[in-house]
């Protein structure tokens, strides 16, 4: 630091002396130019005047009176000295300074005598000549001529007709014009030593408040940080104005930081030979899978969408169970992620191959966006994916509705997207393609046929209904023969293989092998298996959970009783829960919450009327509970989608006015969106999370509340139609339909012993961490690269094993 500002001070010394010198420079020479031409213009007009009266005199021959006339014609003494000259060079007369006019050369007056013209000069006087003749060569001044003088000396002829008779001289103290540049010089060097030293002083000032003091705190932050002293979050205050770097740094420390407990978990895994799958892990492990090959996915749903938002752009993610459970798994894998840009600004964030990388602020794979038409969308995604295929494959009592056109266009999109897979595999050997969900069960035979070499896995997120339901549908045959183009079919639990085997074996000429599940079709193999999906497993917050609840040491070193921590959530979250209760305007009560798309399969309205039921059949719990429903917008141009929209809000609204007393209302519904952040602080402030889906494939909230809950409290009240129920014993099983069971199963909750609570929370969390959404990847995609390609030469043998047994 004391090199730099010593570099800073010499560089703004040479610069702002360089700068000053320059524009004095041109100053003086300015300054100069001006005093010499008005003294130019003075002189010459002077002689002008005189020229007619000395001319006359001349010519008259009367040359003895040209000095008394000279002597009245120079009327003041600061007026130009004046010389007459006769045609030889001789000086007739002479007035004013006579001491220059006595030294003017025969040269200067050659050109006015002879050539009849005017001259004029700038001279020193006494000249140098003189000046070496001086007894004291160091003196400026020689003998008896005084100092060293600027003069003007002008001459012009004297006429009688056409004949030259004479020169008169005029010599001009010019003096002052050098006196005035040197003092023009004298003001600007105290300027420039003002200027320096001012600017000098406000720099270094500016250095040590604005980038010494930051640079220190900052660096004195990241020791402590690097010594595990600090949080990443404290980071913003220390490094002041320096945010954009403090971001960057905060980022980059989060990635140690992770990197670094990721490496402790891993040491401590593989310590305890446990089998839990860490993003890492997943990463390792794909890499060596796929070889020379790459990973590919396909959705319909995008993971990061741009749209507009007031005036201004945001990224958003989408509330997806399809997105949540992927969007970890490419960040570890990375690869591309084709899906369709639906975000109203998404065209402007992609390059001209229409990919952009992903997370925007911290990419780790590619993105690639498709376009669809107005009609594209409204007939593949609104009509056949969700009036038809979503309604069919869940039992929510929706009629699907199948229309020939929208049956056109879900074929046509699931052509455009084989094309675009295509397109982007081209240079892949052996390529992995792993599609997402009902919107393309065509896409597997498109691909297959275009690139046998291609692996395939499809993963359908929702049920598969039993082969009776799923027969209505007009296209059933080449629904699942689209499907079987796949090399893995992957469904969340072993009842939907099952479904799906039957479906086959009762539609499609086709051998079921119900012993491998798999089918054999055209001499192609499909593998039909149960792929349970889950969540990320987030290692930071079970740690800290395990240090509260198992009684090991915290952070003052301080062995905890494991009971009293029982009831203690940590510090943070505590901060939390009463943060978000304030805010919601509901202190003291007990917060009962609900998070999902707005969805008829969710079971919304059928969970309002359990609250409403508790409400009149336990009045106790007036003002003492409130339920916060958050619902995110979904599919929000389909008819039975507006109509549930409806039917809740008529539902929030009719309850409120039962029961709301003074300022209490039973149910907050917020519709809209919300950060993963925001939905997390909901999930941590909960004392009870209701999950009544009255079907779903999997569902990722119920999992997402008990990754939430480090703090090892909360009641989980789950439906036995969501798939999540065959994991999830220690929930609250409710059949959904059954209100007074609900109602009931919130009141067991409320009620519930804070030791049993821990204790179904921890087995619950337990299940979650060993089965996160890591190992679900693992095993699709080991599946899928354990494929045999026909005709393929095997590089690596390993590779078409079956390792995972964790
Ligand atoms: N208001 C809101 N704001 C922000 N985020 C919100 C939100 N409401 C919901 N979300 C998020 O959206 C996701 C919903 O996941 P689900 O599994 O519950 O249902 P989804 O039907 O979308 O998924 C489909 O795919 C998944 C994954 O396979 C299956 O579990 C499921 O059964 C199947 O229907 C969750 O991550 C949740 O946090
Ligand atoms: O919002 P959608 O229509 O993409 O649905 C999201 C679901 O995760 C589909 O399984």
């Amino acid at each position: 630091m004391h090199f730099f500002r010593l570099r800073l001070v010499a560089a703004l010394l040479v610069g702002i002396t360089l700068i000053s010198v320059g524009s004095t420079y041109f100053d003086v020479l300015t300054h100069k130019h001006n005093l010499s031409t008005d003294l130019e213009r003075r002189t010459k007009w002077y002689g002008a005047s005189l020229q007619p009266q000395v001319e006359q005199q001349m010519t008259m021959a009367h040359p003895e009176a040209v000095p008394q006339l000279l002597q009245r014609l120079r009327l003041y003494p600061d007026q130009p000295g004046l010389a007459v000259y006769d045609t030889h060079g001789q000086l007739v007369a002479a007035t004013g300074n006579v001491t220059p006019l006595r030294t003017i050369s025969q040269n200067f007056l050659k050109r006015p005598l002879t050539e009849g013209k005017e001259i004029a000069a700038f001279v020193k006087f006494p000249p140098r000549g003189l000046l070496s003749l001086a007894s004291d060569k160091r003196s400026a001044e020689p003998a008896g001529y005084g100092p060293v003088r600027l003069w003007y000396e002008y001459a012009i002829p004297l006429h009688n007709g056409q004949l030259t008779v004479g020169a008169l001289v005029m010599v001009a103290d010019a003096d002052y014009i050098r006196q005035a540049s040197v003092d023009v010089w004298r003001r600007s060097f105290l300027n420039i030593a003002a200027m320096v030293i001012l600017v000098v002083v406000v720099t270094l000032l500016m250095v040590r408040w604005f980038l010494q003091e930051p640079v220190t705190r900052a660096a004195e932050w990241l020791r402590q940080l690097r010594q595990g002293k600090v949080h990443i979050g404290e980071a913003a205050k220390e490094f002041g104005y320096l945010v954009p770097i403090a971001n960057e740094v905060t980022s980059l420390a989060e990635h140690l930081t992770k990197a670094r407990a990721a490496a402790e978990t891993e040491a401590r895994l593989r310590d305890a030979a446990e089998h839990v799958w860490t993003a890492h892990r997943l990463a390792v492990h794909v890499r060596e899978k796929l070889g020379n090959g790459k990973l590919y996915v396909v959705s319909n749903r995008e993971p990061y969408m741009h749209v507009k938002q007031c005036s201004t752009v945001e990224c958003v993610v989408p509330p997806s169970g399809l997105v949540t459970a992927l969007e970890p798994v490419l960040q570890a894998c990375d690869g591309t992620w084709i899906a369709h840009g639906s975000g109203s600004e998404d065209a402007a964030f992609v390059d001209e191959h229409d990919h952009l990388r992903v997370p925007p602020d911290d990419p780790r794979y590619t993105l690639r966006r498709v376009w669809l038409s107005e009609e594209e969308v409204s007939g593949h995604y609104e009509g056949f994916s969700n009036e038809g295929l979503w309604p069919l494959c869940h039992m929510a009592h929706t009629r699907p509705i199948f229309r020939v056109q929208d049956w056109e266009y879900y074929q046509q999109v699931n052509a455009k997207f084989a094309e675009v897979l295509v397109e982007e595999m081209r240079d892949t050997e052996h390529p992995v393609v792993f599609i997402q969900d009902y919107h393309f069960a065509l896409l597997p035979r498109m691909v297959k046929n275009l690139r046998p070499d291609a692996r395939v896995a499809i993963f359908w997120h929702i049920p598969w209904p039993n082969a009776e339901a799923f027969s209505i549908c007009p296209w059933q045959a080449e629904l699942l023969d689209g499907l079987l183009g796949a090399d893995v079919i992957g469904f969340h639990i072993q009842s939907h293989c099952n479904n799906f085997l039957d479906t086959v074996d009762r539609t499609l000429e086709a051998r079921t092998d119900w012993e491998q599940f798999s089918i054999l079709r055209g001499g192609h193999t499909s593998l039909v298996k149960p792929f349970p999906i889950s969540v990320a497993w987030d290692e930071h917050m079970t740690e800290q959970a395990e240090n509260v609840h198992h009684g090991s040491l915290n952070g003052a070193g301080l062995k905890k009783d494991a009971e009293d921590s029982w009831n203690r959530l940590p510090d943070s979250d505590e901060r939390l829960h009463s943060d978000l209760h304030r805010e919601l305007g509901i202190e003291g009560k007990h917060l009962l919450v609900g998070v999902d798309r707005m969805d008829y399969t969710k079971g919304i309205v059928e969970r309002l009327l359990a609250v409403e039921y508790l409400l009149d059949e336990h009045p106790w719990y007036l003002e003492k509970i409130v339920f916060a429903q958050i619902a995110a917008p979904s599919r929000t141009r389909v008819p039975s989608y507006i109509a549930l929209k409806a039917q809740v809000e008529e539902t929030v609204e009719r309850i409120n006015r039962k029961f709301e007393k003074s300022g209490w209302k039973p149910v907050i519904l917020i519709e809209r969106q919300c950060s993963h952040k925001e939905v997390t602080r909901y999930y941590k402030a909960a004392d009870i999370c209701l999950v009544t889906s009255l079907h779903d494939g999997m569902n990722l909230v119920s999992k997402e509340f008990l990754a939430a809950r480090s703090d090892g409290d909360g009641v989980l009240i789950l439906s036995r139609f969501a798939g999540a129920a065959q994991e999830l014993r220690d929930a609250l099983t409710v059949n959904p339909y059954d209100v007074r069971q609900v109602a009931e199963a919130i009141r067991t909750g409320l009620e519930m012993s804070p030791g049993e609570r821990r204790l179904r929370i921890d087995r619950m969390r337990q299940q979650i961490k060993e089965h996160n959404v890591y190992r679900w990847a693992a095993m699709v995609l080991t599946d899928v690269c354990a494929v045999r390609i026909e005709g393929e030469v095997l590089a690596d043998p390993g590779r078409h094993q079956h390792p995972v047994t964790a």
